[in-house]
């Protein structure tokens, strides 16, 4: 189960060309602004879809927003689905040997 997946905080990550030492250093010397928002989404759960979202609320123009949560949930089984087949056809991510 460890191989071929990129381990950070006990969740396995697609594999790229990074290491998880470095992933690490960069989550603890990021210096967040207080505008700042955080995105935290597992790979092909809907990642691009939030952001959309985020934008459309951001560009109302009301700051209070960013005080929100937005809770986006997808079936793992669909982002299993999803992952497999996205990272199949993908050149910068190692390639799933099967779905299991
Ligand atoms: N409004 C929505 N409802 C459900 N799934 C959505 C969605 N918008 C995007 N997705 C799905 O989210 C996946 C992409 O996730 P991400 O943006 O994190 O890479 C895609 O899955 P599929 O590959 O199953 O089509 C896409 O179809
Ligand atoms: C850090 C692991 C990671 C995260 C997101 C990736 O992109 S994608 O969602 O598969 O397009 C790839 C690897």
């Amino acid at each position: 189960m460890s191989c071929g997946y990129l381990w950070f905080e006990e969740i396995p990550l697609p594999a790229v060309d990074f290491i998880s030492e470095h992933l690490r250093e960069d989550c603890e010397s990021f210096v967040f602004k207080d505008e700042d928002v955080l995105i935290l989404t597992y790979p092909k759960s809907g990642t691009n879809w939030l952001i959309e979202i985020l934008c459309l609320i951001c560009s109302k123009g009301d700051p209070k927003w960013i005080q929100s949560v937005i809770y986006l949930i997808r079936n793992p089984r669909d982002v299993l689905v999803s992952g497999y087949l996205y990272w199949s056809t993908s050149n910068f991510i190692k390639k799933p040997e099967s779905l299991e």
